[in-house]
């Protein structure tokens, strides 16, 4: 056998020190990104994306030098850990079943993505993005396409689409909590302060706020990546409250507004929801958490109607 619970050592994409856990060989050496305990393996694709996963990234010691893969591996078990601890969930299909990551998938590729069977990280251009597993947010949003899709298994596709990407971007911004921003600490490496969407004020990077103004057409499947502002707007509002379109909303905070939408995806959502289906089920999970007529249930309301879903 190994050994299979070594604390791993090595700094991240920003350059940043991290531990995680990898297996050793009996001897002590090589070690691997392999996380026996939660089942969490993290690979190297070598800039393919036809022979997946690649290969598993392994070192001579415990020390890895190989940020990519470090934050991607010590990123998974930070989303797995979240899932376990708040909400009970056994990993992504609450089955335990094991998160297998590539990083260095294609050349200079600007995509993260689940591919339906694992998650893949490009390395960006240095231009538009770094590499893409170096944000805690942006994992944590592709290993949330993995729980919805073993959930309420939203289409991607239109409003489905659009709430499909706003879970993602809901629990991203939860588990990376220190702001409302995506993608920040990957996006435009030459460029400080701005970042790939901001849940508090969508519009700041060309997305919708309010219903009436979603895309119509037939871009990114149904505009999945602007129309998902909306709903965004609506859970940033019901954690940190506000006025919106001349609708007061009183915050409830961060941890009560993901147990909302985490009991709505895996409880009452289907999977040609639509934004009507979604106000509904974010007011019958409130309601199941803290009673019809509390400050909670309210929230959600308000925020809905904030955004035009009534
Ligand atoms: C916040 C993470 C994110 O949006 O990843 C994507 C990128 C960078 C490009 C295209 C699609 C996605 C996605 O996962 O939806
Ligand atoms: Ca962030
Ligand atoms: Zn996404």
């Amino acid at each position: 056998n190994a050994l299979q619970h070594v604390t791993g050592h090595g700094k991240g994409v920003l350059g940043d020190d991290k531990n995680f856990d990898v297996r050793c060989e009996t001897s002590g050496s090589p070690c691997y990104l392999d996380d026996v305990n939660r089942k969490i393996q993290t690979y190297d694709a070598e800039k393919q994306d036809q022979n997946l996963p690649g290969k598993l990234i392994k070192s001579s010691s415990t020390t890895f030098n190989e940020p990519a893969g470090v934050d991607a591996h010590t990123y998974a078990e930070k989303t797995f850990d979240f899932y376990k601890k708040k909400f009970g969930r056994n990993s992504f299909d609450d089955k335990g079943g094991k998160l297998i990551s590539s990083v260095h998938v294609g050349d200079k590729w600007n995509n993260a993505a689940w591919d339906g069977k694992q998650m893949l990280y490009g390395d960006g251009d240095g231009k538009v993005f770094t590499m893409l597993s170096g944000s805690l947010d942006v994992v944590a949003h592709e290993l949330t396409h993995a729980v919805t899709e073993n959930t309420a298994n939203l289409q991607y596709w239109g409003e489905s689409g659009a709430l499909n990407e706003s879970i993602s971007d809901i629990m991203g911004a939860t588990i990376d909590s220190k702001n409302w921003l995506l993608g920040e600490d990957i996006y435009t490496p030459d460029k400080s302060g701005d970042a790939l969407r901001s849940l508090a004020d969508p519009p700041k990077y060309k997305q919708p706020d309010h219903y009436k103004d979603r895309y119509i057409g037939f871009q990114d499947n149904g505009g999945v990546h602007t129309n998902s502002g909306i709903n965004n707007k609506a859970a940033y509002l019901i954690a940190a409250g506000g006025t919106h379109h001349q609708v007061k909303v009183q915050g409830i905070g961060r941890d009560k507004m993901s147990a909302i939408y985490y009991r709505a995806l895996t409880l009452y959502l289907t999977p040609n929801a639509d934004f009507a289906e979604m106000r509904k089920a974010a007011i019958e999970s409130a309601t199941d958490l803290y009673g019809a007529n509390s400050a909670e249930v309210t929230a959600v309301k308000k925020a809905y109607d904030s955004i035009g879903v009534n």
